[in-house]
């Protein structure tokens, strides 16, 4: 294993080894304290860009699944096609791996990927760093190859542009009883695969794709990386779509930032983003709280919501906004993830009461 070190911009160091494809990398170092899904957050288009830091000490103890994929062009396991992540670091890389689904090792996944991955590294003092810094930019540079220096920039980057599909894609064609247009901005298979058990056709469009002549009784804004302040184009869409006012609208995570921009808010970026399974988030208006799986940097601001609009989940840790509503239309969003993949399904009713409305 080779010597590498993770070196931040405000110059500290992590000294560690590598353990996945061994290339220099930089990226924008977060940081995930759910303590299993590392196959599922790989693969989730919204970790473009990011260094994915794991406080969870022990990783790669249950491999990795294998990639098949369903009749419908879905993955079996994963949330798409390929990592999206720029690389992972872990505390404690287990090569050795066991689970009855298992095909392959972590390192092994990552090679074939071409991402790096990285060991030995104390996660939870990088935490502590990131937690009192804010999500900084990083690089992970090789011992033995120090002038081989990686170069990348977070903010700014539309993020989205990269990991939407370029073409029109549909599912359950002619089949589901309802028709809905999915504006995929780096959309995760388990919301697919959450709509398509509730029976519905999907009209999966490019995240900038102009839906508004189709025919369709919902529209549906996904989750995606980056900033969202770079998807002006979605925002458009969304905008001319609410001239119907009946037309049912549910956003997830991305989708919730571009329909609370669509209506007039405002986002800011998060000082370290929530990134686990066990976000606590509570329904204004009950006591109602949920255990939440979450992957974002960015938030809304809930006092520049529109006078129509209200918060309709808030996070119990540190207040932010964690969903929207309308209302008098049919117009809601989630900040966290209900298909969760990993993570709690607890909210997962969410996406009944969106069918209902169509
Ligand atoms: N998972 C997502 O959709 C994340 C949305 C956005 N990229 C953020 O970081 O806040």
């Amino acid at each position: 294993m080779r010597n590498v070190t993770l070196i931040l911009d405000d110059g500290s160091r992590f000294h560690g080894k590598s353990f996945g494809y061994e290339k220099p990398v930089a990226g924008e170092v977060v940081f995930n304290t759910a303590m299993t899904g590392y196959p599922e957050s790989l693969t989730d288009p919204s970790y473009a860009g990011q260094l994915m830091t794991l406080t969870y000490p022990l990783v790669g103890n249950y491999g990795v699944p294998p990639f098949t994929f369903e009749a419908n062009g879905l993955p079996t396991f994963m949330e798409s096609e390929k990592i999206h992540a720029e690389a992972i670091i872990v505390s404690d890389y287990s090569e050795k791996y066991s689970h009855w689904n298992a095909v392959e090792s972590l390192g092994d996944w990552l090679k074939r990927e071409q991402i790096p991955g990285i060991t030995g590294i104390d996660t939870r003092e990088l935490t502590k760093v990131l937690r009192e810094h804010g999500v900084m930019m990083g690089k992970i540079v090789f011992d033995d190859e120090p002038n081989n220096i990686p170069e990348a920039t977070y903010a700014g980057v539309n993020y989205v542009d990269k990991v939407s599909c370029k073409e029109v894609i549909r599912y359950n064609e002619g089949e589901g009883k309802k028709k809905v247009v999915l504006v995929d901005c780096g959309v995760k298979s388990n919301i697919i695969r959450c709509l398509l058990k509730r029976d519905v056709e999907i009209i999966r469009v490019p995240w900038n794709y102009d839906f508004n002549s189709l025919q369709f009784d919902g529209l549906f804004i996904s989750n995606g990386p980056g900033d969202p302040d770079t998807c002006d184009a979605a925002v458009q869409n969304i905008r001319k779509a609410m001239q119907n006012e009946k037309l049912p609208i549910f956003g997830i995570c991305m989708g919730n930032q571009l329909l609370s921009k669509a209506g007039g808010a405002k986002i800011y970026k998060l000082k370290y983003g929530h990134r686990s399974h066990n976000q606590p988030v509570r329904m204004v208006g009950t006591d109602k709280c949920f255990i939440t799986s979450q992957n974002h940097g960015y938030a809304v601001d809930n006092n520049t919501l529109g006078a129509d609009w209200e918060p309709l989940f808030i996070n119990m840790n540190d207040g932010s906004n964690e969903g929207i509503r309308h209302k008098k239309n049919p117009w809601f969003s989630a900040q966290f993830h209900p298909e969760a993949s990993s993570g709690p399904t607890d909210t997962e009713f969410l996406f009944d009461e969106f069918v209902k409305l169509l």
